[in-house]
């Protein structure tokens, strides 16, 4: 278990706002590590939040404000500064602001962690992951994003509520963009181990598009429906980047839709997510999922779009 594996390992949470605070919590929780630091332009916050989290600590865990020297020997550094969208904004609005911010911080942490596996989460997540490859120089291998690891637990969700059945019998992913122009694939989905065509036709569930386009669009849009009410989102990402640092600390070769940079579907050099199998030594292609037609389209767009984005900050 992951749990045993990983002892003495350290893990660095550079921003600790509402993302960075609750990955930290997250992690602290789950007892599979020893040390967590934390970092952010505002030093008070991470002591104030490093305090209050070894006062939950039950486990050996510690948690402490540290700065860019402190990311020497992390096994991960977890990267969730910058700023977040307001109601009203895309992801790709931050784009300029975050990239900026990437741009200035990732030098540091590869000065002091030349070993490390940087986890992206800042968004948008895809265009900060090649930003941060560009700035890391680390190997394809030692850089992620978090990508569609939460699009892809709000569909299962989701699913899992339509067809009142647990996440855990729905076999599901989204793919492409962590943003508006994410993709689900419809094709390779099954519930209870059964084709979606096949299971409804068991259970008598009518099998219609309009039903899985209303599912997708209450998928895609779960991030702008939670902002709107509570103002960020940060227990899902936190959950998905736990189950990101699990696999990768645990070497359990599990495959998550995790975003990583190459060339995807006629697009050169952008990142985007695919399924990824996850070890000790970070990110590996695994082969690639067969997709309909139609899903191929989609993630040429996708892949597209992130492209346009990169090309706009001339990071390419
Ligand atoms: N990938 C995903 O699925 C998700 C990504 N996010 C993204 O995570 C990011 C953070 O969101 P929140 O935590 O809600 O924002 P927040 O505003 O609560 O926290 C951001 C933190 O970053 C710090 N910071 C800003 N610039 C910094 C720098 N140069 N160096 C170190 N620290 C710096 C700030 O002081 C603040 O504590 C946003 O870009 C948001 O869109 C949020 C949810 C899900
Ligand atoms: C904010 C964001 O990217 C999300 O919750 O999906």
């Amino acid at each position: 278990m992951a749990e045993s594996i990983s002892k003495g390992v350290k893990i660095v949470v550079i921003g600790v706002g509402s993302v960075g605070s609750a990955t930290a919590y997250t992690l602290l929780l789950s007892g599979i590590v020893s040390e967590i630091v934390l970092i952010d332009v505002n030093k008070d916050k991470a002591e104030g939040e490093s305090m209050d989290l070894n006062h939950a600590a039950s486990s050996d865990t510690k948690s402490r404000a540290g700065d860019y020297p402190d990311c020497a020997d992390a096994a991960i550094v977890i990267v969730t500064c910058g700023i977040n969208q307001k109601h009203g904004q895309t992801r790709m609005d931050l784009a300029a602001k975050n990239a900026a911010i990437m741009q200035d911080i990732i030098p540091n942490v590869a000065k002091y962690a030349p070993d490390t596996i940087l986890l992206i989460a800042t968004n948008p997540v895809d265009v900060l992951t090649y930003v941060s490859y560009k700035a890391s120089g680390f190997p394809l291998n030692r850089v992620l994003g978090s990508g569609t690891v939460l699009d892809t637990a709000r569909l299962k969700y989701i699913l899992g509520e339509h067809f009142d059945i647990s996440p855990d019998s729905v076999d599901a992913c989204v793919i492409g963009e962590h943003g508006d122009s994410g993709v689900p694939v419809w094709s390779l989905t099954s519930i209870d181990g059964m084709k979606l065509r096949d299971y409804c036709e068991s259970k008598n569930h009518s099998h219609d598009d309009a039903i899985y386009h209303k599912i997708f669009e209450q998928t895609r849009d779960a991030a702008y429906d939670i902002i709107k009410r509570k103002g960020y989102t940060s227990y899902g990402i936190a959950a998905g980047l736990l189950r990101i640092v699990k696999a990768i600390l645990g070497d359990t070769n599990t495959k998550l839709t995790v975003s990583t940079v190459g060339d995807y579907y006629g697009v050169e050099n952008i990142a985007i997510s695919v399924p990824m199998k996850l070890n000790k030594s970070g990110v590996h292609p695994t082969d690639q999922i067969p997709l309909d037609e139609k899903e191929t389209e989609l993630m040429k767009k996708s892949s597209r779009q992130i492209k346009s984005a990169l090309k706009n900050l001339k990071v390419e």
